[in-house]
């Protein structure tokens, strides 16, 4: 069992005084040869790598839990609904394998439909996906890098959150109360996929009508499988092909999911460019959003478009609904944050006016919010990396190859990084006059690099715009049905109750 044998190994507290992987602002400055020096302390009388004396150690020597004991911690105790806390009660994690030449992350879905591509996981060959990675997201860059190269989907958004908002006045007027909306995610789920469709598809959903579309319905049905199964389908992208047939269930489910996905996808990319192909065939210009640009560029392939637009969808829907679900959590449990956020809003856009992207920087609270929201619930508590070169870090040698995790969790929550990290502070965001960014590598909730989040500026511009409607409308409260939210990790750090809250209307 491939996965097995590469299960994690993790080095036990004390803490270093910073996480060696966290690329510090100096260290993302610095060369990569001076960075491969760092000489941490390494523990005294371990093995040394190469077996030179006073050389860096080995990774073989890196003390913490063995395999054996990863093996009962998340398989055994279900460890990974709690990696967000082993996190902080590890330094670091690493798994050795997944070697290639190329700069890759671990990633554990086909990208495209296993029917027509067949049955290989991604990564059987690591050139081929790196290469192909690389084009395609240097396409995709060049729409959705920047805030300004959003701004332009802003018009869409805010119809979506009108949506919205109506829908939020229905649910009140079905409750008992006239103002609580029970489950928020739910509410939210449907807003970030009507919204990263909108932009995607360049068509609405109607996730947010009374009676959603059937295909809609499959698609979150698919949506859900593939979350249900979510610890299957990491192993099941892991399971050696050989291996299959012995252990067929996984990988049947991960593919069956991963399908459903990829169908909805289909569907309305092919309705879209059948749309365009019928207006240049009629001798109109074709004007719209990234699918128009992507077909008329003809920079990717249909099959590329296909499985690009499947894994955005995917990767833009969930994310972006906890994150919303829990700051509006800790809007509600923090009402005098609530209320300088709202001030803010009222005096420096009014209270009805609806916001563009050009509006989100004269609201630094509400951007503020979100950072804040992002530290204490990375909703990807943590992500890999695989070395590019040998590195020395904290006095071992990781070896070119080496695949590393990142913890975001655990460094967002270290006192050194963020002072009082327990806090919900969102103004320790704010610089004075906010003249300057605060940069923190100690929360990097997008990832860092090339490979970051292609979606994150779709993502904030979705939640800041909301966020601001929302509190121009409401004032929100929560209801006395929820008690504290834990957060869980299922793939991602969601919320392990529901949380309901009172939208009140504002006078
Ligand atoms: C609050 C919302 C979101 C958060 C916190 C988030 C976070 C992340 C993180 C941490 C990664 C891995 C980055 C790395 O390895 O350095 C990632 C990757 C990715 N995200 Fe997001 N994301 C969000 C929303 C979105 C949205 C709205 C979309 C699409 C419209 C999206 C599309 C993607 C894609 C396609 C990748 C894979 C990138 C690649 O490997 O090329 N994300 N996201």
């Amino acid at each position: 069992m491939a996965l097995l044998a590469r299960i994690l190994k993790a080095r036990l507290r004390p803490a270093p005084e910073r996480g060696p992987w966290q690329p510090r602002p100096t260290d993302a400055r610095l060369p990569a040869r001076a960075r491969a020096e760092d000489k941490g302390a390494g523990r005294s009388g371990a093995p040394r790598a190469g077996g030179r004396a006073g050389g860096p150690r080995s990774l073989a020597a890196m003390p913490g839990p063995r395999t054996l004991a990863n093996l009962v911690e998340f398989f055994w105790k279900d460890g990974f609904s709690r990696i967000h806390e082993i996190q902080t009660e590890t330094w670091w994690l690493r798994c050795s394998g997944q070697r290639g030449p190329h700069p890759r992350e671990p990633t554990w879905g086909p990208g495209r439909s296993t029917e027509t591509y067949g049955a290989d996981p991604p990564g059987s060959s690591p050139r081929e996906e790196g290469e192909q990675w690389l084009k395609m997201r240097s396409v995709l860059r060049q729409r959705i890098l920047k805030p300004k190269d959003v701004a332009i989907f802003a018009g869409e958004i805010n119809q979506v959150i009108a949506d919205l908002i109506k829908r939020i006045y229905f649910l009140k007027s079905q409750a008992e109360d006239g103002e609580t909306v029970t489950n928020i995610n739910d509410l939210f789920f449907k807003y970030s996929m009507e919204g990263v469709a909108t932009i995607l598809y360049e068509r609405r959903l109607g996730c947010l009508e009374n009676s959603v579309p059937q295909a809609t319905m499959d698609y979150i049905e698919a949506l859900g499988l593939m979350f249900c199964t979510f610890k299957t389908s990491m192993y099941a992208g892991a399971i050696p092909r050989w291996l299959r047939p012995l252990i067929p269930k996984p990988w049947r489910e991960f593919c069956r999911s991963w399908d459903g996905l990829f169908k909805f996808s289909q569907i309305h990319v092919d309705n879209k460019l059948r749309d365009i192909q019928c207006q240049m065939d009629r001798g109109e210009r074709a004007r719209g959003g990234l699918l128009t640009y992507l077909f008329l560029s003809q920079e990717l392939t249909r099959e590329e478009i296909y499985a690009n637009l499947t894994e955005m969808l995917l990767a833009g829907v969930d994310t972006t609904s906890f994150t919303l679900s829990w700051a509006v959590y800790l809007l509600a449990r923090h009402p005098e944050v609530q209320q300088t956020v709202y001030r803010e809003i009222v005096r420096n856009l009014g209270e009805r006016h609806v916001p563009t992207a050009a509006d989100v920087p004269k609201v630094p609270l509400v951007r503020a919010l979100l950072k804040e929201t992002l530290r204490l619930f990375p909703v990807l508590p943590g992500n890999g990396r695989v070395t590019q070169e040998d590195l020395i870090v904290g006095g071992y040698l990781i070896p070119r190859g080496t695949q590393l995790a990142l913890c975001h969790y655990a460094t967002s929550y270290e006192d050194e990084n963020f002072p009082r990290a327990k806090e919900f502070r969102p103004e320790r965001w704010l610089r004075p006059g906010n003249l300057r960014r605060v940069d923190n590598f100690g929360s990097i909730p997008f990832g860092y690099g090339a490979r970051s989040c292609i979606g994150r500026r779709i993502a904030e511009l979705e939640i800041h715009l909301l966020v601001i409607q929302l509190l121009q409308r409401f004032e929100i409260k929560i209801s006395p049905w929820t008690k504290t939210v834990h957060a869980k990790t299922h793939g991602l750090l969601m919320p392990e109750e529901p949380i309901h809250v009172r939208f009140v209307n504002r006078k």
